[in-house]
């Protein structure tokens, strides 16, 4: 929805907006509102009831994906679709209300926002598949395939069409913890990239950036829950050496996790400031930290994200 200094209190674009602004509270009516305010009407309930969005791929991102909209709002259950192998065990993005069809132009036929979620070597294939289709029905195509350029998608189409490539990341099944880039093609108008921006802004951070500096995210955000996964694991097993239970272990480990990340994106700080404040000197912090620097925690992390990111952009050569 459009920003404005009054405080909004409001579900939908239904019945009556209370706004709150200098001590005086008005009622209206949500359209008088943006009448008034020469405001174009784009919030997440128009969009709700205008687009329809359908995934090629009902696999662990698309379900990640679907259930993020869906729990946001952003899209009804009954206007989000999905296409896969009729062997996938599409149950999980099913219960989250999503129609599951084994034919993926039974869901192009349908939309008028297709997301590619299925492997990157099969992105080639699914857009050779449906070239007709995006055309007649001049799809905007989203593809969150590693390492597959705009270019090639481009070039495995018949007609120019409307394309962004995104990179989001698992996290995004709740929304408000995704982390998410996204590239428009030249062809895209400044509506498509808003869309975008608004669509995977409901899953949580969101940014438009240069193509050329998605494998270094797809190597930083997209891989980074494993890596984070793999730290908290960790840290909870630390925890049981030193006698802790598994449960209150993992409990702690991953509050820890939670709580610093807030700490960092709440406070604007810079990590090594708020890692300071933890440090007593002389105390344990400081000899927890000198162990990990030893192991080459920080070392070990770097190489982590070069690999990954080295590992994209090989993915897409060749395609
Ligand atoms: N998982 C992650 O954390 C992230 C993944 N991505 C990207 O998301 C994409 C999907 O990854 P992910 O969800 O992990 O993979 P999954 O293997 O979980 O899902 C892929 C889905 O595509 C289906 N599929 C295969 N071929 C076709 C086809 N021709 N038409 C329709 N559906 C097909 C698969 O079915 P079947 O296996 O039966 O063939 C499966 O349902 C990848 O390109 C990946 O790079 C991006 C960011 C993060
Ligand atoms: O491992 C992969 O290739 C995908 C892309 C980013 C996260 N998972």
């Amino acid at each position: 929805m459009a920003s404005t200094d009054a405080q909004v209190s409001c579900s939908g674009m239904s019945g009556i907006w209370i706004l709150k602004q200098e001590n005086c509270t008005v009622m209206v009516s949500p359209s008088a509102f943006f009448r008034a305010h020469s405001l174009e009407i784009t919030s997440g309930a128009e969009m709700a009831q205008t687009n329809t969005v359908g995934f090629v791929g009902a696999g662990k991102m698309a379900t990640a994906m679907a259930k993020g909209f869906i729990e946001s709002g952003l899209f009804h259950s009954s206007n989000t679709f999905a296409s896969c192998p009729a062997n996938w065990d599409s149950s999980e993005i099913q219960e989250a209300g999503v129609t599951v069809y084994d034919e993926n132009a039974q869901v192009a036929e349908k939309v008028n926002i297709l997301i590619l979620a299925v492997k990157p070597d099969v992105v080639k294939e699914v857009l050779q598949e449906l070239s007709a289709t995006i055309a007649k029905r001049n799809l905007l195509v989203i593809s969150v395939a590693a390492g597959v350029a705009i270019e090639s998608m481009e070039k495995a189409l018949e007609k120019p069409a409307r394309i962004i490539r995104v990179m989001p990341n698992t996290p995004a099944l709740y929304p408000g913890y995704g982390a998410c880039v996204f590239c428009p093609n030249s062809i895209c108008t400044s509506e498509d990239a808003a869309l975008a921006e608004k669509m995977f802004s409901s899953l949580g951070f969101c940014s438009q950036i240069d193509e050329k500096l998605i494998d270094a995210v797809t190597g930083l955000s997209g891989s980074g829950p494993a890596y984070v996964f793999t730290f908290i694991e960790a840290l909870s097993d630390g925890g049981v050496k030193m006698g802790l239970p598994r449960d209150l272990s993992t409990k702690l480990a991953a509050q820890t996790v939670l709580g610093a990340a807030k700490m960092v994106t709440a406070s604007g700080t810079h990590p090594a400031v708020l890692r300071d404040a933890v440090a007593s000197p002389g105390g344990t912090t400081i000899h927890g930290l000198h162990a990990l620097e030893q192991g080459g925690l920080r070392n070990a992390v770097i190489n982590a994200v070069e690999a990954a990111t080295k590992r994209s952009t090989e993915m897409g050569k060749g395609k």
